[in-house]
């Protein structure tokens, strides 16, 4: 409790191909040797937008001109606590280069996972690979199975790149035929598919991951899928967000933000819960509950991933 606190403001550069700048720690530095997003500690009394301006013209030479925030990572280190604040900078002036005698590398999106990058980074690297929207299909009957696979051909369409195929009252058989249908077509659109609970068939199916209920995360002591897959968690309190921490989740839906015919208004979290959740947990975490994809902007303002949604409206 009593090891000092830092907090961390850091850029994600992008090139005009979409490669992201990384930097090498220096040798007699904290984590020397792995592979960070260029930024610094927040000096007293400054904004969190001035120190990010600050840190990246003193390490890389650049003039940050626009950004916002991507997702806050609060990580405990053996000697010391950090926030990670990582933001976008989409607009800055300058061509980056080493100015602290630093290695700098441009890297893919996808090859981030396999850079040695410090531990508190796992997040970081989760965020800039999710999407801001994430559907999912509401809980049609096993005769409805037409229906089902135009609602995601629709939401490919539409440009949705993150699906969970939720139909927990359909027998196996029938689920693992529709999520065979429903691969292919995600495949074929450059989009990952989420099973719904059964990770087992997941599995079996090669589909992207699997979607846990809490009450399913709560029965496990780690992550039922390898890192290469992902595995969510469809969270309501803290607590069960500290559970998808502590199993190694990817990412968690905290729900709901607003009422919606299944929750009551008392059970409603509202931006400034779910705000106060989002920065407490080292996940990125869609706002789900009562909306869609106009929302998006209030979900990222609130440190949010974005939104996801059961019907249409997010389409
Ligand atoms: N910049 C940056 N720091 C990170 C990342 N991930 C991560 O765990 N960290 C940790 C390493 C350090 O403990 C801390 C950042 O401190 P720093 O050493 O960069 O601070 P600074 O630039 O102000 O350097 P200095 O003036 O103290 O030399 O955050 C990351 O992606 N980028
Ligand atoms: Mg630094």
């Amino acid at each position: 409790m009593s090891s000092p606190f830092v907090h961390v403001l850091a850029g994600v550069v992008r090139s005009p191909h979409g490669r992201i700048l990384v930097a090498q720690r220096r040798q007699g530095t904290h984590l020397a040797g792995l592979w960070e997003f260029p930024g610094g500690k927040l000096e007293p009394g400054e904004q969190r937008l001035d120190a990010l301006v600050r840190e990246l013209r003193e390490e890389v030479g650049i003039v940050v001109q626009a950004a916002h925030p991507l997702i806050s990572v609060p990580h405990r280190y053996p000697e010391k606590r950090i926030v990670l604040d990582v933001w976008e900078v989409t607009g800055y002036a300058g061509q980056p280069q080493a100015c602290e005698g630093q290695s700098l590398a441009w890297i893919a999106p996808s090859a981030l996972p396999e850079l040695p990058m410090p531990e508190a980074d796992r997040p970081v690297i989760a965020a800039l690979r999710l999407p801001e929207r994430y559907l999912i299909t509401p809980p049609l009957a096993m005769d409805q199975g037409d229906a089902v696979l135009a609602g995601i051909r629709n939401a490919l369409e539409s440009g949705i790149r993150l699906v969970q195929l939720r139909l927990p009252a359909w027998t196996r058989d029938r689920l693992a035929s529709i999520a065979r249908t429903a691969r292919d077509y995600c495949r074929a659109a450059g989009a990952r598919l989420l099973l719904h609970a059964d990770w087992q068939l997941a599995t079996v199916l090669g589909l992207d991951g699997v979607h846990l209920p809490a009450r399913v995360a709560a029965t496990l002591e780690r992550r039922p899928m390898p890192a290469g897959k992902w595995v969510a968690v469809s969270c309501h309190r803290a607590d069960e967000l500290a559970h998808a921490e502590r199993i190694g989740a990817d990412f968690a839906t905290l729900s709901p933000v607003r009422e919606t015919t299944s929750h009551p208004a008392a059970a409603v979290l509202g931006w400034q819960r779910f705000s106060a959740l989002a920065s407490e947990f080292a996940l990125p975490i869609y706002a789900l509950g009562g909306l869609d994809a106009g929302d998006i902007e209030a979900a990222r303002a609130a440190g949010g991933q974005g939104v996801a949604a059961i019907r249409g409206p997010l389409a």
